[in-house]
């Protein structure tokens, strides 16, 4: 039986395991690693402060994810299918390392942050957009 997600060091080993398949994803990693070019050594601190104030309310996160991902938007368009593989990983990653209530919800998170990122972001230069 896997273990639940239960304190910082639990989301910095899921954190750590999501990225390296993010990194050498053929879909998304180039938006990473050629577009962004991004200083991992910051970024995934960054990422244990966010998903950690998310499910332990620990409010280390100062950050807008929303203008981070229209900046890169406009650096090289995103679509539906890079939001679609993101979750995937990301569900892959959770079911590969824990289960239980913290990990149900962490993919629950995600899938609602990912949805509303996308039609935001999705639609921000085109009205007519319906994603
Ligand atoms: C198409 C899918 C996605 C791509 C390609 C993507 C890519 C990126 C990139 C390149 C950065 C900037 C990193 C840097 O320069 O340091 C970033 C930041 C971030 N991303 Fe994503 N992302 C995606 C989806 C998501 C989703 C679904 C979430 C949350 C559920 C998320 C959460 C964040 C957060 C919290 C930051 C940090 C923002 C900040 O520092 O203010 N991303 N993302």
């Amino acid at each position: 039986m896997k273990k639940d997600i239960r304190n910082r060091a639990d989301i910095q080993q899921l954190i750590d395991a999501f990225y390296t398949r993010v990194r050498s994803d053929e879909t998304i990693g180039y938006l990473f690693n050629d577009v962004a070019k991004v200083n991992w050594e910051q970024h995934l601190p960054r990422m244990y402060d966010f998903w950690e104030n998310i499910l332990f309310q620990t409010a280390s996160f100062k950050g807008n994810p929303m203008v981070a991902h229209m900046q890169l938007h406009q650096l090289s368009p995103l679509n539906a299918a890079h939001f679609d593989r993101w979750l995937l990983l990301f569900k892959a990653t959770v079911d590969e390392l824990f289960e239980g209530d913290m990990a149900e919800l962490i993919k629950q998170r995600a899938l609602s942050i990912a949805t509303m990122m996308r039609i935001k972001v999705l639609t921000a230069n085109d009205p007519k957009s319906i994603i």
